[in-house]
Protein backbone atom coordinates (compact mmCIF):
# COMPACT_ATOMS: atom_id res chain seq x y z
CA UNK A 1 0.00 0.00 0.00
CA UNK A 2 3.08 2.06 1.17
CA UNK A 3 5.03 1.49 -2.36
CA UNK A 4 1.79 2.09 -4.38
CA UNK A 5 0.94 5.65 -3.10
CA UNK A 6 4.12 6.02 -3.52
CA UNK A 7 4.64 5.53 -7.18
CA UNK A 8 1.69 7.43 -7.92
CA UNK A 9 2.58 10.68 -8.60
CA UNK A 10 5.87 9.54 -10.09
CA UNK A 11 3.80 7.37 -12.76
CA UNK A 12 1.09 10.21 -13.60
CA UNK A 13 4.63 12.08 -14.41
CA UNK A 14 5.71 9.61 -16.65
CA UNK A 15 2.20 9.71 -18.37
CA UNK A 16 2.34 12.93 -18.77
CA UNK A 17 5.91 12.87 -20.24
CA UNK A 18 4.63 10.59 -22.63
CA UNK A 19 1.63 12.52 -23.90
CA UNK A 20 3.93 15.54 -24.52
CA UNK A 21 6.26 13.55 -26.68
CA UNK A 22 3.21 12.25 -28.78
CA UNK A 23 1.55 15.93 -28.69
CA UNK A 24 5.18 16.92 -30.40
CA UNK A 25 5.94 14.20 -32.48
CA UNK A 26 1.90 14.73 -33.83
CA UNK A 27 3.17 18.29 -34.11
CA UNK A 28 6.28 17.59 -36.26
CA UNK A 29 4.45 15.41 -38.51
CA UNK A 30 1.98 18.46 -39.20
CA UNK A 31 4.55 20.39 -40.19
CA UNK A 32 6.37 17.87 -42.20
CA UNK A 33 2.87 16.86 -44.05
CA UNK A 34 3.05 21.16 -44.83
CA UNK A 35 6.63 21.30 -46.11
CA UNK A 36 5.58 18.55 -48.15
CA UNK A 37 2.67 19.91 -49.86
CA UNK A 38 4.36 23.00 -50.50
CA UNK A 39 7.23 21.82 -52.11
CA UNK A 40 4.97 19.59 -54.37
CA UNK A 41 2.91 23.00 -54.98
CA UNK A 42 6.09 24.36 -56.12
CA UNK A 43 6.52 21.56 -59.05
CA UNK A 44 3.63 21.49 -61.22
CA UNK A 45 2.86 18.70 -63.16
CA UNK A 46 2.02 20.98 -66.06
CA UNK A 47 4.76 21.87 -68.19
CA UNK A 48 5.65 25.74 -67.34
CA UNK A 49 4.44 27.96 -70.31
CA UNK A 50 6.71 30.22 -71.58
CA UNK A 51 5.45 33.37 -69.58
CA UNK A 52 7.91 34.29 -66.32
CA UNK A 53 6.50 31.40 -63.55
CA UNK A 54 4.61 32.78 -60.85
CA UNK A 55 6.38 31.36 -57.31
CA UNK A 56 2.98 29.17 -56.05
CA UNK A 57 4.36 29.92 -52.39
CA UNK A 58 6.05 32.86 -51.15
CA UNK A 59 9.82 32.26 -50.63
CA UNK A 60 10.37 33.71 -47.61
CA UNK A 61 7.44 31.92 -45.81
CA UNK A 62 8.82 28.75 -47.10
CA UNK A 63 12.57 30.02 -45.44
CA UNK A 64 9.85 30.53 -42.14
CA UNK A 65 8.25 27.46 -42.53
CA UNK A 66 11.98 25.55 -42.62
CA UNK A 67 13.44 27.54 -39.85
CA UNK A 68 10.27 27.11 -37.74
CA UNK A 69 10.44 23.32 -38.93
CA UNK A 70 14.61 23.05 -37.51
CA UNK A 71 13.19 24.60 -34.61
CA UNK A 72 10.76 22.32 -33.85
CA UNK A 73 13.39 19.53 -34.19
CA UNK A 74 14.98 21.15 -32.01
CA UNK A 75 12.91 21.37 -29.27
CA UNK A 76 11.94 17.92 -30.18
CA UNK A 77 15.31 16.48 -29.41
CA UNK A 78 15.50 18.92 -26.31
CA UNK A 79 12.34 17.50 -25.31
CA UNK A 80 13.19 14.33 -25.98
CA UNK A 81 16.48 13.87 -24.06
CA UNK A 82 14.95 16.15 -21.08
CA UNK A 83 12.30 13.48 -20.93
CA UNK A 84 14.83 10.32 -21.06
CA UNK A 85 16.98 12.36 -18.19
CA UNK A 86 13.41 12.99 -16.71
CA UNK A 87 12.78 8.81 -16.75
CA UNK A 88 16.15 7.91 -16.01
CA UNK A 89 16.16 9.89 -12.57
CA UNK A 90 12.34 8.48 -11.55
CA UNK A 91 13.88 5.35 -12.24
CA UNK A 92 16.87 6.76 -9.78
CA UNK A 93 14.68 7.64 -7.56
CA UNK A 94 12.62 4.52 -7.56
CA UNK A 95 15.72 2.18 -7.52
CA UNK A 96 16.43 4.61 -4.09
CA UNK A 97 13.03 4.06 -2.57
CA UNK A 98 12.56 0.25 -3.42
CA UNK A 99 15.64 -0.33 -1.32
CA UNK A 100 15.09 2.27 1.54
CA UNK A 101 11.31 -0.03 1.83
CA UNK A 102 13.50 -2.49 1.53
CA UNK A 103 15.73 -1.58 4.27
CA UNK A 104 12.80 -0.28 6.49
CA UNK A 105 11.17 -3.83 6.05
CA UNK A 106 14.79 -5.20 6.95
CA UNK A 107 14.64 -2.60 10.12
CA UNK A 108 10.99 -3.74 11.35
CA UNK A 109 11.94 -6.89 11.31
CA UNK A 110 15.10 -6.65 13.59
CA UNK A 111 12.75 -4.47 15.77
CA UNK A 112 10.09 -6.92 16.13
CA UNK A 113 12.78 -9.74 17.01
CA UNK A 114 14.45 -7.69 19.36
CA UNK A 115 10.79 -6.63 20.86
CA UNK A 116 9.65 -10.46 21.36
CA UNK A 117 13.02 -10.53 22.71
CA UNK A 118 13.20 -8.04 25.59
CA UNK A 119 9.82 -9.34 26.40
CA UNK A 120 11.22 -12.88 27.15
CA UNK A 121 13.75 -11.08 28.98
CA UNK A 122 11.15 -9.03 30.84
CA UNK A 123 9.02 -12.45 31.56
CA UNK A 124 11.88 -13.93 33.40
CA UNK A 125 12.47 -10.46 35.17
CA UNK A 126 9.71 -10.53 36.22
CA UNK A 127 9.05 -14.19 37.58
CA UNK A 128 12.40 -14.34 38.95
CA UNK A 129 11.51 -10.91 40.63
CA UNK A 130 8.76 -12.41 42.24
CA UNK A 131 10.35 -15.03 43.34
CA UNK A 132 13.35 -13.05 45.06
CA UNK A 133 11.08 -10.93 46.63
CA UNK A 134 8.87 -14.15 47.80
CA UNK A 135 11.97 -15.56 49.08
CA UNK A 136 13.02 -12.16 50.95
CA UNK A 137 9.51 -11.74 52.91
CA UNK A 138 10.02 -15.80 53.48
CA UNK A 139 13.57 -15.07 55.27
CA UNK A 140 11.94 -11.82 56.99
CA UNK A 141 9.17 -14.64 58.10
CA UNK A 142 5.62 -15.56 56.39
CA UNK A 143 4.12 -14.35 59.43
CA UNK A 144 5.21 -11.04 61.23
CA UNK A 145 3.64 -9.70 64.30
CA UNK A 146 3.97 -5.48 64.81
CA UNK A 147 3.29 -3.89 67.86
CA UNK A 148 1.40 -0.35 67.88
CA UNK A 149 1.22 1.28 71.02
CA UNK A 150 -1.60 3.61 71.81
CA UNK A 151 -0.86 7.21 72.66
CA UNK A 152 -2.74 7.26 76.30
CA UNK A 153 -2.26 4.44 77.12
CA UNK A 154 1.54 3.70 76.53
CA UNK A 155 3.31 6.05 78.61
CA UNK A 156 2.38 4.43 82.31
CA UNK A 157 2.70 1.12 81.44
CA UNK A 158 4.67 1.01 78.14
CA UNK A 159 8.22 1.55 77.27
CA UNK A 160 9.46 1.07 73.64
CA UNK A 161 13.26 0.04 74.30
CA UNK A 162 13.76 -0.57 70.54
CA UNK A 163 12.35 -1.24 67.43
CA UNK A 164 11.37 -4.52 67.95
CA UNK A 165 11.07 -4.87 71.85
CA UNK A 166 8.61 -3.22 74.47
CA UNK A 167 8.69 -3.48 78.09
CA UNK A 168 5.26 -3.99 79.66
CA UNK A 169 5.40 -2.29 83.33
CA UNK A 170 3.54 -4.02 85.69
CA UNK A 171 3.65 -3.46 89.61
CA UNK A 172 7.03 -2.41 89.26
CA UNK A 173 7.72 -5.99 86.99
CA UNK A 174 8.80 -5.35 83.55
CA UNK A 175 8.18 -7.85 81.04
CA UNK A 176 10.05 -7.90 77.77
CA UNK A 177 7.98 -8.62 74.38
CA UNK A 178 9.77 -8.98 70.78
CA UNK A 179 7.99 -8.34 67.73
CA UNK A 180 8.92 -8.18 63.95
CA UNK A 181 8.74 -4.18 64.52
CA UNK A 182 7.29 -1.47 66.91
CA UNK A 183 5.45 1.45 66.72
CA UNK A 184 5.55 4.19 69.15
CA UNK A 185 2.45 6.14 70.42
CA UNK A 186 4.12 9.04 67.93
CA UNK A 187 4.00 6.72 64.76
CA UNK A 188 1.52 7.56 61.83
CA UNK A 189 -0.80 5.83 59.88
CA UNK A 190 1.23 6.41 56.99
CA UNK A 191 4.11 4.36 59.04
CA UNK A 192 1.89 1.38 59.79
CA UNK A 193 0.69 1.44 56.28
CA UNK A 194 4.28 1.40 55.22
CA UNK A 195 5.22 -1.95 57.14
CA UNK A 196 2.74 -3.80 55.74
CA UNK A 197 3.32 -2.86 52.13
CA UNK A 198 6.13 -5.51 51.74
CA UNK A 199 3.18 -8.18 51.83
CA UNK A 200 0.32 -5.87 50.24
CA UNK A 201 3.14 -6.12 47.32
CA UNK A 202 3.14 -10.42 47.22
CA UNK A 203 -0.48 -10.12 47.12
CA UNK A 204 -0.49 -8.27 43.85
CA UNK A 205 2.32 -11.29 42.97
CA UNK A 206 -0.71 -13.80 43.13
CA UNK A 207 -0.13 -14.31 46.85
CA UNK A 208 -2.86 -15.52 49.57
CA UNK A 209 -2.56 -12.21 52.46
CA UNK A 210 -3.86 -11.53 55.37
CA UNK A 211 -3.31 -8.44 57.74
CA UNK A 212 -5.01 -8.96 61.19
CA UNK A 213 -5.56 -6.25 64.28
CA UNK A 214 -5.71 -8.20 67.33
CA UNK A 215 -6.26 -6.28 70.59
CA UNK A 216 -8.50 -5.58 73.60
CA UNK A 217 -11.46 -3.24 73.48
CA UNK A 218 -10.41 0.12 72.76
CA UNK A 219 -6.77 0.00 71.87
CA UNK A 220 -7.03 1.10 68.36
CA UNK A 221 -7.77 -1.92 65.97
CA UNK A 222 -10.28 -0.43 63.75
CA UNK A 223 -8.40 3.28 64.08
CA UNK A 224 -5.47 1.28 62.24
CA UNK A 225 -7.31 -0.74 59.71
CA UNK A 226 -10.43 1.66 59.15
CA UNK A 227 -9.07 4.88 60.43
CA UNK A 228 -11.01 8.25 59.58
CA UNK A 229 -11.93 9.52 56.70
CA UNK A 230 -9.08 12.57 57.35
CA UNK A 231 -6.77 9.82 58.16
CA UNK A 232 -7.97 6.37 56.98
CA UNK A 233 -6.00 3.33 57.81
CA UNK A 234 -4.34 0.13 56.24
CA UNK A 235 -7.42 -1.60 54.69
CA UNK A 236 -7.88 2.62 52.65
CA UNK A 237 -4.52 3.18 51.61
CA UNK A 238 -3.65 -0.59 50.75
CA UNK A 239 -6.84 -0.33 47.48
CA UNK A 240 -4.25 2.23 45.27
CA UNK A 241 -1.80 -0.92 45.60
CA UNK A 242 -4.11 -3.76 44.58
CA UNK A 243 -7.22 -2.05 42.41
CA UNK A 244 -7.50 -3.88 39.13
CA UNK A 245 -10.10 -6.28 38.63
CA UNK A 246 -11.26 -7.19 42.20
CA UNK A 247 -14.29 -8.81 44.00
CA UNK A 248 -14.55 -8.12 47.20
CA UNK A 249 -16.76 -9.29 50.01
CA UNK A 250 -17.15 -8.51 54.00
CA UNK A 251 -18.03 -10.85 56.42
CA UNK A 252 -19.00 -10.53 60.22
CA UNK A 253 -18.29 -13.30 62.46
CA UNK A 254 -20.18 -13.26 65.79
CA UNK A 255 -20.60 -15.84 67.75
CA UNK A 256 -19.09 -18.07 65.64
CA UNK A 257 -22.02 -17.07 62.89
CA UNK A 258 -20.85 -15.80 59.80
CA UNK A 259 -22.96 -12.90 58.88
CA UNK A 260 -22.80 -11.61 54.63
CA UNK A 261 -22.82 -7.80 55.54
CA UNK A 262 -23.30 -7.23 51.46
CA UNK A 263 -26.75 -8.67 51.51
CA UNK A 264 -30.15 -7.15 52.43
CA UNK A 265 -30.47 -9.94 55.11
CA UNK A 266 -27.23 -9.55 56.77
CA UNK A 267 -28.16 -11.13 60.36
CA UNK A 268 -28.59 -14.36 58.11
CA UNK A 269 -26.25 -17.31 59.06
CA UNK A 270 -23.78 -18.83 56.45
CA UNK A 271 -21.69 -22.06 56.03
CA UNK A 272 -18.22 -23.18 55.07
CA UNK A 273 -17.60 -25.32 52.33
CA UNK A 274 -14.69 -26.85 52.09
CA UNK A 275 -13.34 -28.18 48.30
CA UNK A 276 -9.76 -29.59 48.75
CA UNK A 277 -7.58 -26.66 50.03
CA UNK A 278 -9.93 -24.64 48.86
CA UNK A 279 -12.37 -23.14 51.67
CA UNK A 280 -15.17 -20.65 51.08
CA UNK A 281 -19.00 -19.60 51.96
CA UNK A 282 -21.45 -20.60 49.54
CA UNK A 283 -23.65 -17.37 48.63
CA UNK A 284 -21.49 -14.91 50.23
CA UNK A 285 -22.04 -11.30 47.78
CA UNK A 286 -19.24 -10.87 46.21
CA UNK A 287 -18.85 -7.30 44.47
CA UNK A 288 -17.00 -6.47 41.67
CA UNK A 289 -14.85 -3.40 42.04
CA UNK A 290 -12.71 -1.59 39.61
CA UNK A 291 -12.24 2.12 41.41
CA UNK A 292 -11.79 3.53 44.96
CA UNK A 293 -15.16 5.11 45.15
CA UNK A 294 -16.54 1.68 44.15
CA UNK A 295 -14.68 0.17 47.14
CA UNK A 296 -15.68 2.90 49.88
CA UNK A 297 -19.38 2.35 48.76
CA UNK A 298 -19.19 -0.69 49.09
CA UNK A 299 -17.35 -0.54 52.72
CA UNK A 300 -19.99 1.90 53.41
CA UNK A 301 -22.79 -0.52 52.47
CA UNK A 302 -20.76 -3.42 55.07
CA UNK A 303 -20.50 -0.88 57.96
CA UNK A 304 -24.28 -0.02 57.93
CA UNK A 305 -25.04 -4.08 57.67
CA UNK A 306 -22.61 -4.85 60.66
CA UNK A 307 -24.34 -1.88 62.56
CA UNK A 308 -28.10 -3.35 61.38
CA UNK A 309 -26.67 -7.00 62.20
CA UNK A 310 -25.95 -6.15 65.36
CA UNK A 311 -28.25 -4.38 66.15
CA UNK A 312 -30.60 -7.36 65.53
CA UNK A 313 -28.65 -9.19 67.66
CA UNK A 314 -28.37 -6.60 70.51
CA UNK A 315 -24.34 -6.22 70.19
CA UNK A 316 -21.89 -3.52 69.41
CA UNK A 317 -20.15 -4.04 66.47
CA UNK A 318 -17.07 -4.21 67.88
CA UNK A 319 -18.63 -7.89 69.44
CA UNK A 320 -17.94 -9.65 66.25
CA UNK A 321 -15.20 -9.90 64.07
CA UNK A 322 -14.94 -8.48 60.80
CA UNK A 323 -13.32 -10.04 57.75
CA UNK A 324 -13.00 -7.98 54.37
CA UNK A 325 -11.47 -9.89 51.71
CA UNK A 326 -10.56 -8.76 48.20
CA UNK A 327 -9.51 -10.94 45.29
CA UNK A 328 -7.64 -9.92 43.24
CA UNK A 329 -6.89 -10.77 39.54
CA UNK A 330 -3.56 -9.09 37.66
CA UNK A 331 -1.78 -9.45 34.46
CA UNK A 332 1.03 -7.80 33.32
CA UNK A 333 0.30 -6.31 29.52
CA UNK A 334 4.20 -6.42 28.79
CA UNK A 335 4.58 -10.16 30.00
CA UNK A 336 1.33 -11.05 29.19
CA UNK A 337 1.71 -13.18 32.98
CA UNK A 338 -1.35 -13.39 35.36
CA UNK A 339 -1.77 -13.55 39.07
CA UNK A 340 -4.57 -13.97 41.32
CA UNK A 341 -4.07 -13.50 44.88
CA UNK A 342 -6.19 -12.47 48.17
CA UNK A 343 -6.12 -9.81 50.36
CA UNK A 344 -8.07 -10.87 53.61
CA UNK A 345 -8.16 -7.22 56.29
CA UNK A 346 -9.31 -8.76 59.62
CA UNK A 347 -10.95 -6.50 62.66
CA UNK A 348 -10.79 -8.82 65.05
CA UNK A 349 -13.27 -8.35 68.21
CA UNK A 350 -11.74 -7.25 71.57
CA UNK A 351 -10.23 -9.55 73.51
CA UNK A 352 -10.98 -9.23 77.32
CA UNK A 353 -10.56 -10.92 80.31
CA UNK A 354 -14.41 -12.19 81.30
CA UNK A 355 -14.00 -12.52 85.31
CA UNK A 356 -12.50 -8.88 85.12
CA UNK A 357 -14.90 -7.14 82.69
CA UNK A 358 -17.39 -9.03 85.14
CA UNK A 359 -19.75 -10.01 81.36
CA UNK A 360 -23.43 -11.14 82.25
CA UNK A 361 -25.71 -12.96 79.83
CA UNK A 362 -25.22 -12.27 75.85
CA UNK A 363 -22.43 -10.45 76.93
CA UNK A 364 -20.91 -13.08 78.60
CA UNK A 365 -22.11 -15.56 75.71
CA UNK A 366 -20.50 -12.95 73.40
CA UNK A 367 -17.21 -12.65 75.25
CA UNK A 368 -16.89 -16.58 75.58
CA UNK A 369 -17.52 -16.89 71.82
CA UNK A 370 -14.85 -14.21 71.08
CA UNK A 371 -12.24 -15.87 73.42
CA UNK A 372 -12.99 -19.34 72.02
CA UNK A 373 -12.00 -17.96 68.82
CA UNK A 374 -9.37 -15.89 69.45
CA UNK A 375 -7.53 -18.50 71.67
CA UNK A 376 -8.28 -20.83 68.11
CA UNK A 377 -6.33 -18.50 66.20
CA UNK A 378 -3.67 -18.36 68.95
CA UNK A 379 -3.13 -22.27 68.75
CA UNK A 380 -2.81 -22.26 65.04
CA UNK A 381 -0.14 -19.52 65.02
CA UNK A 382 0.95 -21.71 67.99
CA UNK A 383 1.08 -24.94 65.59
CA UNK A 384 2.37 -22.90 62.82
CA UNK A 385 5.41 -21.18 64.45
CA UNK A 386 6.55 -25.07 65.66
CA UNK A 387 5.76 -26.19 62.07
CA UNK A 388 3.15 -28.84 63.68
CA UNK A 389 2.23 -31.30 61.64
CA UNK A 390 -1.39 -30.68 62.69
CA UNK A 391 -2.70 -27.44 62.60
CA UNK A 392 -6.18 -27.00 64.04
CA UNK A 393 -7.69 -24.75 61.59
CA UNK A 394 -11.36 -25.96 61.93
CA UNK A 395 -11.51 -25.11 65.83
CA UNK A 396 -13.32 -22.48 64.95
CA UNK A 397 -15.55 -20.37 62.53
CA UNK A 398 -12.47 -17.63 62.35
CA UNK A 399 -9.48 -20.04 61.79
CA UNK A 400 -11.38 -22.07 59.35
CA UNK A 401 -11.88 -19.00 57.39
CA UNK A 402 -8.46 -18.08 57.71
CA UNK A 403 -7.08 -21.29 56.68
CA UNK A 404 -5.78 -20.59 52.83
CA UNK A 405 -4.20 -17.06 54.49
CA UNK A 406 -2.46 -18.92 57.13
CA UNK A 407 -1.44 -21.97 55.14
CA UNK A 408 1.18 -22.83 52.34
CA UNK A 409 3.25 -19.86 51.23
CA UNK A 410 0.12 -17.33 52.38
CA UNK A 411 2.08 -14.17 54.30
CA UNK A 412 0.25 -12.47 57.75
CA UNK A 413 0.68 -9.04 59.41
N1 LIG B 1 -3.19 5.53 67.45
C1 LIG B 1 -4.29 6.24 67.72
N2 LIG B 1 -4.26 7.58 67.61
C2 LIG B 1 -5.35 8.31 67.85
N3 LIG B 1 -6.55 7.80 68.22
C3 LIG B 1 -6.66 6.48 68.37
C4 LIG B 1 -5.52 5.63 68.11
N4 LIG B 1 -5.94 4.37 68.33
C5 LIG B 1 -7.22 4.42 68.67
N5 LIG B 1 -7.66 5.67 68.70
C6 LIG B 1 -9.01 6.11 69.06
O1 LIG B 1 -9.44 5.32 70.18
C7 LIG B 1 -10.78 4.96 70.05
C8 LIG B 1 -10.97 3.45 70.08
O2 LIG B 1 -10.25 2.90 69.01
P1 LIG B 1 -10.84 1.73 68.15
O3 LIG B 1 -12.29 1.84 67.97
O4 LIG B 1 -10.02 1.67 66.94
O5 LIG B 1 -10.53 0.52 69.08
P2 LIG B 1 -10.82 -1.00 68.83
O6 LIG B 1 -9.62 -1.74 69.28
O7 LIG B 1 -11.24 -1.23 67.44
O8 LIG B 1 -12.02 -1.28 69.78
P3 LIG B 1 -13.13 -2.45 69.69
O9 LIG B 1 -12.47 -3.72 70.06
O10 LIG B 1 -14.15 -2.02 70.67
O11 LIG B 1 -13.62 -2.43 68.28
C9 LIG B 1 -11.30 5.56 68.76
O12 LIG B 1 -11.95 6.77 69.05
C10 LIG B 1 -10.03 5.84 67.97
O13 LIG B 1 -10.20 6.95 67.12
Amino acid sequence: CLEKSSCKPLQVEIKHLNQKLAELEADQQEAREKIRSLLNRRTPAVPPDKTTPKPAVDPSQLRKVSRLTRELNISNKQLRSTAHQALADIKNQLGQFYDTVGKLAQVEQEATKETEELRSLYRKEVVERKSLYNKLLELQGNIRVFCRCRKSLASSCLEKTDDQEVVVIQKGNRKKFQFDKVYSPSSTQEDVFTGTLPVITSCVDGYNVCILAYGQTGSGKTYTMMGSKENPGVNIRSWPFILRWSYLSILGIYNDTLNDLLTKSPSASLDIRVQGKAVSVPGLTQVQVQTETDILSVMEMGEKNRKIASTKMNIQSSRSHLMVALEVEGSDEVSGLTSRGTLTLCDLAGSERISKTEAEGQRLVEAAAINKSLTALGQVFGALKCNALHIPFRNSKLTHLLQPCLSGDAKVN
